[in-house]
Protein backbone atom coordinates (compact mmCIF):
# COMPACT_ATOMS: atom_id res chain seq x y z
CA UNK A 1 0.00 0.00 0.00
CA UNK A 2 1.19 3.48 -1.14
CA UNK A 3 1.42 6.22 1.74
CA UNK A 4 -0.34 9.67 0.79
CA UNK A 5 2.20 12.20 0.40
CA UNK A 6 0.55 14.57 3.63
CA UNK A 7 0.52 11.32 4.94
CA UNK A 8 4.17 11.38 4.82
CA UNK A 9 4.49 14.99 5.14
CA UNK A 10 2.53 14.85 8.65
CA UNK A 11 4.65 11.44 10.05
CA UNK A 12 7.89 13.23 9.00
CA UNK A 13 6.71 17.16 11.10
CA UNK A 14 5.55 14.53 13.87
CA UNK A 15 9.02 12.92 14.28
CA UNK A 16 10.91 16.21 13.79
CA UNK A 17 8.60 17.64 16.71
CA UNK A 18 9.42 14.47 18.52
CA UNK A 19 13.00 14.87 18.33
CA UNK A 20 12.64 18.74 19.24
CA UNK A 21 10.46 18.01 22.28
CA UNK A 22 13.68 15.17 23.39
CA UNK A 23 16.56 17.66 22.92
CA UNK A 24 14.29 20.21 24.78
CA UNK A 25 13.81 17.94 28.02
CA UNK A 26 17.45 16.70 27.57
CA UNK A 27 18.86 20.92 27.54
CA UNK A 28 16.44 21.67 30.52
CA UNK A 29 17.33 18.39 32.42
CA UNK A 30 21.24 19.78 31.33
CA UNK A 31 20.63 22.88 33.53
CA UNK A 32 20.86 21.01 36.64
CA UNK A 33 23.71 22.19 38.74
CA UNK A 34 26.78 19.89 37.58
CA UNK A 35 27.47 16.38 38.50
CA UNK A 36 29.63 13.69 38.85
CA UNK A 37 29.22 10.58 36.48
CA UNK A 38 26.33 8.22 37.47
CA UNK A 39 25.90 4.66 37.55
CA UNK A 40 21.90 3.20 36.97
CA UNK A 41 20.10 2.90 39.74
CA UNK A 42 22.90 3.85 42.49
CA UNK A 43 23.17 7.35 40.92
CA UNK A 44 26.77 8.69 42.79
CA UNK A 45 26.11 6.50 45.86
CA UNK A 46 29.28 4.45 44.39
CA UNK A 47 31.44 7.92 44.84
CA UNK A 48 30.22 8.81 48.43
CA UNK A 49 30.76 5.35 49.90
CA UNK A 50 34.48 4.75 48.49
CA UNK A 51 35.33 7.97 50.17
CA UNK A 52 35.27 6.66 53.57
CA UNK A 53 32.63 7.62 56.64
CA UNK A 54 33.67 11.20 57.02
CA UNK A 55 30.63 12.01 54.27
CA UNK A 56 31.53 15.78 55.12
CA UNK A 57 35.31 15.00 53.97
CA UNK A 58 33.96 13.27 50.98
CA UNK A 59 31.51 16.31 50.04
CA UNK A 60 34.18 18.76 50.68
CA UNK A 61 36.60 17.16 47.90
CA UNK A 62 33.82 16.45 45.75
CA UNK A 63 32.55 20.55 46.05
CA UNK A 64 36.88 21.41 45.47
CA UNK A 65 36.80 19.24 42.04
CA UNK A 66 33.01 20.09 40.55
CA UNK A 67 31.90 23.69 42.41
CA UNK A 68 30.19 25.00 45.34
CA UNK A 69 26.79 24.01 43.66
CA UNK A 70 26.54 20.36 42.77
CA UNK A 71 24.01 17.49 41.75
CA UNK A 72 24.10 14.16 43.45
CA UNK A 73 21.95 11.39 42.57
CA UNK A 74 21.27 9.09 46.01
CA UNK A 75 19.79 6.59 44.65
CA UNK A 76 16.53 7.59 43.75
CA UNK A 77 16.88 11.01 45.90
CA UNK A 78 18.08 14.31 43.80
CA UNK A 79 20.46 15.71 45.84
CA UNK A 80 22.16 19.31 46.13
CA UNK A 81 25.04 20.03 47.76
CA UNK A 82 26.22 23.51 48.71
CA UNK A 83 30.17 24.38 49.84
CA UNK A 84 30.23 28.15 49.90
CA UNK A 85 28.56 31.10 51.62
CA UNK A 86 27.33 33.00 48.59
CA UNK A 87 25.18 29.49 47.54
CA UNK A 88 24.14 29.08 51.02
CA UNK A 89 22.89 32.38 51.39
CA UNK A 90 20.86 32.15 48.02
CA UNK A 91 19.09 29.13 49.27
CA UNK A 92 18.85 29.92 52.80
CA UNK A 93 18.05 33.28 52.41
CA UNK A 94 16.93 34.65 49.08
CA UNK A 95 14.58 31.01 48.56
CA UNK A 96 14.27 30.48 51.99
CA UNK A 97 10.58 29.70 51.90
CA UNK A 98 11.45 27.76 48.85
CA UNK A 99 13.64 25.37 50.96
CA UNK A 100 12.09 25.22 53.86
CA UNK A 101 10.84 22.01 54.56
CA UNK A 102 12.63 18.76 55.29
CA UNK A 103 13.39 15.11 53.68
CA UNK A 104 11.54 12.18 55.58
CA UNK A 105 13.78 9.65 56.52
CA UNK A 106 12.00 6.35 57.73
CA UNK A 107 13.27 7.14 61.25
CA UNK A 108 11.58 10.34 61.73
CA UNK A 109 8.33 8.73 60.22
CA UNK A 110 8.83 5.91 62.59
CA UNK A 111 10.36 7.55 66.08
CA UNK A 112 8.61 10.91 65.88
CA UNK A 113 4.90 10.03 65.10
CA UNK A 114 5.29 10.43 61.11
CA UNK A 115 7.55 13.36 61.82
CA UNK A 116 5.43 15.05 64.02
CA UNK A 117 8.45 16.69 65.56
CA UNK A 118 9.85 20.07 64.66
CA UNK A 119 13.33 19.11 62.80
CA UNK A 120 11.58 16.95 60.72
CA UNK A 121 7.84 18.05 60.34
CA UNK A 122 7.02 19.28 56.51
CA UNK A 123 6.70 22.98 55.43
CA UNK A 124 3.33 23.87 57.04
CA UNK A 125 1.05 24.80 59.13
CA UNK A 126 1.51 22.04 61.43
CA UNK A 127 5.12 22.89 61.79
CA UNK A 128 4.73 26.61 61.81
CA UNK A 129 2.15 26.18 64.89
CA UNK A 130 5.39 23.75 66.39
CA UNK A 131 8.01 26.26 65.83
CA UNK A 132 6.34 29.59 67.22
CA UNK A 133 5.60 27.25 70.28
CA UNK A 134 9.22 26.58 70.38
CA UNK A 135 10.55 29.74 69.99
CA UNK A 136 7.92 31.97 72.17
CA UNK A 137 7.57 29.55 74.96
CA UNK A 138 9.53 25.70 75.17
CA UNK A 139 13.33 27.41 74.32
CA UNK A 140 12.89 31.26 74.55
CA UNK A 141 15.24 33.52 76.78
CA UNK A 142 12.49 33.84 79.57
CA UNK A 143 12.51 29.65 79.29
CA UNK A 144 16.35 29.13 79.19
CA UNK A 145 16.87 31.40 82.47
CA UNK A 146 14.16 29.66 84.59
CA UNK A 147 16.05 26.49 84.14
CA UNK A 148 19.32 28.27 85.37
CA UNK A 149 19.35 26.99 89.16
CA UNK A 150 18.84 23.43 87.54
CA UNK A 151 21.83 23.82 85.38
CA UNK A 152 23.87 25.45 88.29
CA UNK A 153 22.71 22.09 90.06
CA UNK A 154 23.65 19.63 87.63
CA UNK A 155 26.70 21.03 85.87
CA UNK A 156 28.45 21.78 89.92
CA UNK A 157 27.40 18.26 90.71
CA UNK A 158 29.58 16.96 87.69
CA UNK A 159 31.88 19.86 89.12
CA UNK A 160 32.27 17.70 92.64
CA UNK A 161 32.34 14.39 90.69
CA UNK A 162 35.63 15.35 88.66
CA UNK A 163 36.75 16.41 92.12
CA UNK A 164 36.54 13.48 93.64
CA UNK A 165 38.58 11.90 90.97
CA UNK A 166 41.24 14.31 91.05
CA UNK A 167 44.48 13.58 90.01
CA UNK A 168 43.53 10.47 87.87
CA UNK A 169 42.35 10.67 84.41
CA UNK A 170 38.60 10.47 83.94
CA UNK A 171 36.77 9.46 80.84
CA UNK A 172 35.08 13.29 80.17
CA UNK A 173 33.51 12.68 77.35
CA UNK A 174 31.01 9.69 79.24
CA UNK A 175 30.77 11.99 82.02
CA UNK A 176 29.57 15.22 79.66
CA UNK A 177 26.98 13.09 77.66
CA UNK A 178 25.61 11.81 80.84
CA UNK A 179 25.30 14.66 82.84
CA UNK A 180 23.70 16.71 79.60
CA UNK A 181 21.34 13.96 79.35
CA UNK A 182 20.43 13.96 83.08
CA UNK A 183 20.23 18.11 82.96
CA UNK A 184 17.94 17.70 79.87
CA UNK A 185 15.18 15.03 81.72
CA UNK A 186 15.43 16.99 84.51
CA UNK A 187 14.60 19.99 82.13
CA UNK A 188 11.92 17.75 80.13
CA UNK A 189 10.20 16.41 82.96
CA UNK A 190 11.04 18.10 86.07
CA UNK A 191 11.86 15.19 88.24
CA UNK A 192 13.83 12.12 88.13
CA UNK A 193 11.88 9.34 86.96
CA UNK A 194 11.55 5.46 87.99
CA UNK A 195 12.73 4.31 84.46
CA UNK A 196 14.62 7.73 83.41
CA UNK A 197 17.55 5.47 82.86
CA UNK A 198 15.85 2.90 80.94
CA UNK A 199 14.34 6.01 78.82
CA UNK A 200 17.86 7.24 78.37
CA UNK A 201 19.54 3.92 77.29
CA UNK A 202 16.74 3.57 74.43
CA UNK A 203 17.27 7.14 73.66
CA UNK A 204 21.17 6.46 73.02
CA UNK A 205 20.16 3.66 70.73
CA UNK A 206 17.26 5.42 69.05
CA UNK A 207 20.08 8.13 68.27
CA UNK A 208 22.40 5.97 66.54
CA UNK A 209 20.33 3.44 64.72
CA UNK A 210 17.42 6.02 64.00
CA UNK A 211 19.71 9.05 62.68
CA UNK A 212 22.12 9.44 59.62
CA UNK A 213 22.16 8.21 56.46
CA UNK A 214 20.45 5.27 55.91
CA UNK A 215 20.14 3.17 52.70
CA UNK A 216 16.69 2.60 52.97
CA UNK A 217 16.29 6.23 52.90
CA UNK A 218 17.84 6.50 48.96
CA UNK A 219 14.90 4.59 47.99
CA UNK A 220 12.11 5.72 49.54
CA UNK A 221 9.36 3.89 47.25
CA UNK A 222 11.39 1.15 47.50
CA UNK A 223 9.25 -0.91 51.11
CA UNK A 224 10.72 -3.70 50.91
CA UNK A 225 14.23 -2.14 51.47
CA UNK A 226 12.98 -1.12 54.98
CA UNK A 227 12.56 -4.49 55.87
CA UNK A 228 15.51 -6.06 54.24
CA UNK A 229 17.98 -3.82 56.07
CA UNK A 230 16.09 -4.43 59.14
CA UNK A 231 15.42 -0.79 59.93
CA UNK A 232 12.06 -0.76 60.30
CA UNK A 233 11.85 -3.57 62.86
CA UNK A 234 14.21 -2.57 65.14
CA UNK A 235 12.72 1.26 64.92
CA UNK A 236 9.56 0.20 65.39
CA UNK A 237 10.09 -1.66 68.70
CA UNK A 238 12.22 0.94 70.06
CA UNK A 239 9.49 3.48 69.13
CA UNK A 240 7.22 1.24 71.53
CA UNK A 241 9.06 1.25 74.49
CA UNK A 242 9.74 4.88 74.04
CA UNK A 243 6.32 5.44 73.13
CA UNK A 244 5.34 4.00 76.50
CA UNK A 245 7.61 5.54 79.05
CA UNK A 246 6.23 8.70 77.28
CA UNK A 247 2.84 7.64 77.84
CA UNK A 248 3.91 6.94 81.84
CA UNK A 249 5.35 10.31 81.97
CA UNK A 250 2.65 11.78 80.66
CA UNK A 251 -0.30 10.57 82.77
CA UNK A 252 2.43 11.59 86.13
CA UNK A 253 1.98 14.78 85.02
CA UNK A 254 -1.60 15.36 84.45
CA UNK A 255 -1.97 13.84 87.99
CA UNK A 256 0.54 16.18 89.27
CA UNK A 257 -1.51 19.16 87.83
CA UNK A 258 -4.83 17.65 89.13
CA UNK A 259 -3.15 17.55 92.72
CA UNK A 260 -1.37 21.01 91.91
CA UNK A 261 1.99 19.38 93.21
CA UNK A 262 3.61 21.42 90.70
CA UNK A 263 6.05 23.77 91.61
CA UNK A 264 8.37 24.75 88.39
CA UNK A 265 7.15 24.54 85.00
CA UNK A 266 9.08 21.63 83.06
CA UNK A 267 9.26 21.26 79.45
CA UNK A 268 6.12 18.53 79.70
CA UNK A 269 4.01 21.59 81.27
CA UNK A 270 4.80 23.58 79.00
CA UNK A 271 3.49 21.53 76.38
CA UNK A 272 0.16 20.62 78.18
CA UNK A 273 -0.68 24.16 79.16
CA UNK A 274 -0.23 25.08 75.51
CA UNK A 275 -2.79 22.17 74.42
CA UNK A 276 -5.18 22.95 76.83
CA UNK A 277 -4.94 26.51 75.65
CA UNK A 278 -7.67 27.03 72.57
CA UNK A 279 -5.01 28.65 69.87
CA UNK A 280 -3.71 25.16 69.18
CA UNK A 281 -4.38 21.65 68.03
CA UNK A 282 -1.74 19.28 69.74
CA UNK A 283 -2.20 15.92 70.30
CA UNK A 284 -0.56 13.69 72.87
CA UNK A 285 1.73 11.98 69.97
CA UNK A 286 2.84 15.78 68.76
CA UNK A 287 3.10 15.95 72.44
CA UNK A 288 5.56 13.21 72.64
CA UNK A 289 7.24 13.82 68.88
CA UNK A 290 8.44 17.47 70.41
CA UNK A 291 9.62 15.75 73.97
CA UNK A 292 11.87 13.14 72.13
CA UNK A 293 12.94 16.35 69.51
CA UNK A 294 14.74 18.02 72.71
CA UNK A 295 16.68 15.01 73.37
CA UNK A 296 17.35 14.61 70.02
CA UNK A 297 18.34 17.78 68.58
CA UNK A 298 19.96 19.79 72.26
CA UNK A 299 21.88 16.97 74.06
CA UNK A 300 24.33 15.40 71.93
CA UNK A 301 24.88 18.77 70.04
CA UNK A 302 25.62 20.80 73.14
CA UNK A 303 27.52 17.77 75.08
CA UNK A 304 29.86 17.23 71.40
CA UNK A 305 30.30 21.20 71.54
CA UNK A 306 32.17 21.03 74.94
CA UNK A 307 33.90 18.27 74.04
CA UNK A 308 35.86 19.60 70.94
CA UNK A 309 36.22 22.99 73.27
CA UNK A 310 38.07 21.22 75.90
CA UNK A 311 40.19 19.18 73.03
CA UNK A 312 40.91 22.50 70.97
CA UNK A 313 41.59 24.36 74.53
CA UNK A 314 44.19 21.47 75.23
CA UNK A 315 45.85 21.12 71.70
CA UNK A 316 46.25 25.06 72.31
CA UNK A 317 47.59 25.81 75.84
CA UNK A 318 47.97 29.43 75.41
CA UNK A 319 44.33 29.61 74.58
CA UNK A 320 43.47 27.38 77.41
CA UNK A 321 45.41 29.76 79.77
CA UNK A 322 43.61 33.03 78.73
CA UNK A 323 40.28 31.16 78.87
CA UNK A 324 41.04 30.32 83.08
CA UNK A 325 42.77 33.68 83.61
CA UNK A 326 39.33 35.20 82.46
CA UNK A 327 37.12 32.89 83.83
CA UNK A 328 39.18 33.14 87.48
CA UNK A 329 39.42 37.18 87.13
CA UNK A 330 35.67 37.71 86.45
CA UNK A 331 34.88 34.89 89.55
CA UNK A 332 37.57 35.21 92.06
CA UNK A 333 35.62 37.81 94.15
CA UNK A 334 32.68 35.58 94.64
CA UNK A 335 34.79 32.54 94.67
CA UNK A 336 32.25 30.83 92.89
CA UNK A 337 30.73 30.56 88.80
CA UNK A 338 27.82 31.00 88.65
CA UNK A 339 25.82 32.80 85.12
CA UNK A 340 25.25 36.11 86.40
CA UNK A 341 28.73 37.27 84.97
CA UNK A 342 29.00 35.27 81.68
CA UNK A 343 28.76 38.43 79.47
CA UNK A 344 32.31 39.27 80.93
CA UNK A 345 33.46 36.19 79.72
CA UNK A 346 34.07 37.74 76.05
CA UNK A 347 37.42 35.06 75.28
CA UNK A 348 35.71 31.76 76.41
CA UNK A 349 32.85 33.10 74.54
CA UNK A 350 35.58 33.43 71.61
CA UNK A 351 36.93 29.81 71.93
CA UNK A 352 33.55 28.31 71.69
CA UNK A 353 33.30 30.09 68.38
CA UNK A 354 36.25 29.41 67.29
CA UNK A 355 35.63 25.71 67.93
CA UNK A 356 31.83 25.56 66.54
CA UNK A 357 33.47 27.49 63.13
CA UNK A 358 36.01 24.33 62.54
CA UNK A 359 33.81 21.12 64.26
CA UNK A 360 30.19 22.48 63.79
CA UNK A 361 28.44 19.64 65.64
CA UNK A 362 26.20 18.84 62.51
CA UNK A 363 28.24 19.49 59.55
CA UNK A 364 25.77 18.97 57.06
CA UNK A 365 22.86 20.70 59.23
CA UNK A 366 19.81 18.98 58.48
CA UNK A 367 18.83 17.92 55.14
CA UNK A 368 16.20 19.98 53.45
CA UNK A 369 13.75 19.66 50.53
CA UNK A 370 12.67 21.87 48.09
CA UNK A 371 9.07 23.11 47.67
CA UNK A 372 8.94 24.15 44.06
CA UNK A 373 11.22 24.31 41.52
CA UNK A 374 13.95 27.49 41.66
CA UNK A 375 16.82 28.74 39.96
CA UNK A 376 19.80 29.09 41.57
CA UNK A 377 23.34 30.43 39.94
CA UNK A 378 21.44 30.38 36.64
CA UNK A 379 21.28 25.90 37.28
CA UNK A 380 17.58 24.54 37.51
CA UNK A 381 16.49 22.85 41.00
CA UNK A 382 13.40 20.58 40.42
CA UNK A 383 10.70 20.27 43.29
CA UNK A 384 11.55 17.65 45.88
CA UNK A 385 15.17 18.44 45.77
CA UNK A 386 16.96 17.52 48.83
CA UNK A 387 19.53 20.20 49.63
CA UNK A 388 22.94 19.27 51.68
CA UNK A 389 24.34 22.21 53.31
CA UNK A 390 28.04 21.77 53.61
CA UNK A 391 28.54 24.04 57.01
CA UNK A 392 31.82 22.27 58.07
CA UNK A 393 33.63 22.79 54.62
CA UNK A 394 32.25 26.64 54.44
CA UNK A 395 33.39 27.05 58.23
CA UNK A 396 36.78 26.84 56.85
CA UNK A 397 36.60 28.32 53.21
CA UNK A 398 40.16 30.21 53.00
CA UNK A 399 38.58 32.79 50.90
CA UNK A 400 36.81 33.95 54.34
CA UNK A 401 39.34 32.60 57.16
CA UNK A 402 42.69 33.25 57.43
CA UNK A 403 44.57 30.22 57.93
CA UNK A 404 41.52 28.26 57.51
CA UNK A 405 42.54 25.24 59.28
CA UNK A 406 43.97 26.81 62.74
CA UNK A 407 42.67 27.62 65.71
CA UNK A 408 42.41 30.95 66.79
CA UNK A 409 40.07 32.31 69.03
CA UNK A 410 41.03 36.26 68.75
CA UNK A 411 39.66 35.98 65.15
CA UNK A 412 36.25 36.53 66.80
CA UNK A 413 37.59 38.72 69.63
CA UNK A 414 36.86 41.98 68.01
CA UNK A 415 34.52 40.57 65.10
CA UNK A 416 31.25 41.39 64.07
CA UNK A 417 30.59 37.97 62.35
CA UNK A 418 28.17 35.47 64.84
CA UNK A 419 25.99 32.57 64.48
CA UNK A 420 23.13 34.30 63.98
CA UNK A 421 22.25 33.04 60.53
CA UNK A 422 22.83 36.06 59.09
CA UNK A 423 26.88 35.44 58.25
CA UNK A 424 26.98 32.79 55.66
CA UNK A 425 30.52 31.71 56.11
CA UNK A 426 29.63 30.73 59.70
CA UNK A 427 26.98 28.68 60.01
CA UNK A 428 26.92 26.24 62.50
CA UNK A 429 23.34 26.76 64.18
CA UNK A 430 21.87 27.04 60.22
CA UNK A 431 20.17 30.40 58.78
CA UNK A 432 16.64 30.92 57.51
CA UNK A 433 13.40 29.48 58.60
CA UNK A 434 14.39 26.24 60.01
CA UNK A 435 17.64 27.77 62.03
CA UNK A 436 18.47 25.96 65.57
CA UNK A 437 15.79 27.26 68.24
CA UNK A 438 17.39 26.19 70.44
CA UNK A 439 20.78 28.19 69.75
CA UNK A 440 20.40 29.83 73.51
CA UNK A 441 19.39 26.96 75.16
CA UNK A 442 22.56 25.22 73.95
CA UNK A 443 24.93 28.16 74.19
CA UNK A 444 23.64 27.96 78.12
CA UNK A 445 24.28 24.56 78.37
CA UNK A 446 27.88 24.71 76.89
CA UNK A 447 29.43 27.65 78.29
CA UNK A 448 28.65 27.21 82.11
CA UNK A 449 30.21 23.41 82.73
CA UNK A 450 33.32 25.20 80.55
CA UNK A 451 33.26 27.85 83.27
CA UNK A 452 33.19 25.81 85.83
CA UNK A 453 35.85 23.16 84.43
CA UNK A 454 38.36 27.18 83.77
CA UNK A 455 37.36 27.82 87.51
CA UNK A 456 38.14 24.80 89.71
CA UNK A 457 40.73 22.33 87.95
CA UNK A 458 43.88 23.12 86.34
CA UNK A 459 44.07 19.61 83.14
CA UNK A 460 46.81 17.50 82.10
CA UNK A 461 46.89 14.67 79.84
CA UNK A 462 47.33 10.95 80.72
CA UNK A 463 49.88 9.05 80.37
CA UNK A 464 52.95 12.00 79.47
CA UNK A 465 50.86 12.44 76.45
CA UNK A 466 52.13 16.24 74.78
CA UNK A 467 49.26 18.78 73.89
CA UNK A 468 50.48 18.30 70.18
CA UNK A 469 49.34 14.73 70.27
CA UNK A 470 45.58 14.76 70.87
CA UNK A 471 44.04 12.63 68.60
CA UNK A 472 41.32 15.15 67.39
CA UNK A 473 40.04 12.55 64.76
CA UNK A 474 36.25 12.64 64.06
CA UNK A 475 33.81 10.29 64.12
CA UNK A 476 30.10 10.39 63.14
CA UNK A 477 27.18 9.73 65.58
CA UNK A 478 23.69 9.83 63.90
CA UNK A 479 23.93 13.55 62.07
CA UNK A 480 26.71 14.67 64.78
CA UNK A 481 30.35 14.35 64.46
CA UNK A 482 31.87 13.76 67.29
CA UNK A 483 35.83 13.49 68.66
CA UNK A 484 36.87 9.74 67.65
CA UNK A 485 38.54 8.81 71.01
CA UNK A 486 36.65 9.87 74.45
CA UNK A 487 38.57 12.18 76.32
CA UNK A 488 40.55 11.07 79.01
CA UNK A 489 41.79 13.82 80.95
CA UNK A 490 43.15 14.59 84.24
CA UNK A 491 41.55 17.38 86.58
CA UNK A 492 43.46 18.67 89.50
CA UNK A 493 41.83 20.99 92.08
CA UNK A 494 42.61 24.47 91.54
CA UNK A 495 39.75 26.00 93.50
CA UNK A 496 37.80 23.96 95.80
CA UNK A 497 34.22 23.04 94.49
C1 LIG B 1 25.52 23.68 70.47
C2 LIG B 1 24.29 23.29 70.38
C3 LIG B 1 23.47 23.17 69.12
C4 LIG B 1 23.85 23.21 67.79
C5 LIG B 1 25.25 23.44 67.23
C6 LIG B 1 22.65 23.03 67.00
C7 LIG B 1 22.62 23.01 65.61
C8 LIG B 1 21.46 22.86 64.86
C9 LIG B 1 21.43 22.84 63.42
C10 LIG B 1 22.64 22.98 62.51
C11 LIG B 1 20.14 22.70 63.03
C12 LIG B 1 19.61 22.66 61.58
C13 LIG B 1 19.44 24.07 61.09
C14 LIG B 1 19.07 24.23 59.62
O1 LIG B 1 18.57 23.29 59.01
O2 LIG B 1 19.29 25.33 59.09
C15 LIG B 1 19.34 22.61 64.23
C16 LIG B 1 17.98 22.44 64.23
C17 LIG B 1 17.24 22.30 65.39
N1 LIG B 1 17.70 22.39 66.68
FE1 LIG B 1 19.60 22.76 67.27
N2 LIG B 1 21.59 22.87 67.83
C18 LIG B 1 22.03 22.96 69.13
C19 LIG B 1 21.28 22.87 70.28
C20 LIG B 1 19.90 22.69 70.32
C21 LIG B 1 19.12 22.58 71.52
C22 LIG B 1 19.68 22.68 72.95
C23 LIG B 1 17.82 22.36 71.14
C24 LIG B 1 16.59 22.15 71.97
C25 LIG B 1 16.57 21.70 73.20
C26 LIG B 1 17.80 22.35 69.68
C27 LIG B 1 16.67 22.16 68.91
C28 LIG B 1 16.64 22.16 67.53
C29 LIG B 1 15.42 21.94 66.75
C30 LIG B 1 14.03 21.66 67.30
C31 LIG B 1 15.80 22.03 65.40
C32 LIG B 1 14.91 21.88 64.17
C33 LIG B 1 14.42 23.23 63.70
C34 LIG B 1 13.48 23.17 62.51
O3 LIG B 1 13.61 22.27 61.68
O4 LIG B 1 12.62 24.06 62.40
N3 LIG B 1 19.08 22.54 69.22
N4 LIG B 1 20.18 22.72 65.32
Amino acid sequence: MQMEPIAIYLFVSALFILVILKIKTTNSSSKLPPGLWKLPIIGNLHQLAAGGPLIHKVLRDIAKKHGPLVHLQLGHVSTILVSSPEIAKQVMKTHDIVFASRSQPLSAKIISYDSANIGFAPYGDYWRQMRKICVLDLLSTKRVQSFRSLREEEFSGLATLLASHAGSPVNLTQMLHATMLGFTSRAAFGKKYQNQEKFISILCELLKVGTGFNIADFYPSIKWLQDITGLRTKLEKLHLEVDSLLDEIIDDHIADDNNNTSMHEDLVDVLLRVQNDRNYEITRNNIKAVILDMFAAGTDTSATTIDWTMAEMLKNPSALKKAQEEVRRVFSEKGYVDESNFDELKYLRAVIKETLRLHPPAPLLLPRLSRERCVIDGYEIPQKTQVLVNAWTIGRDSRYWEDAECFIAERFLDSSIDFNGNNFEYIPFGAGRRMCPGMSFGLANVELPLALFLYHFDWKLPNGMKHEDLDMSEVYFGVTVRRELNMHVIPIVSKPV
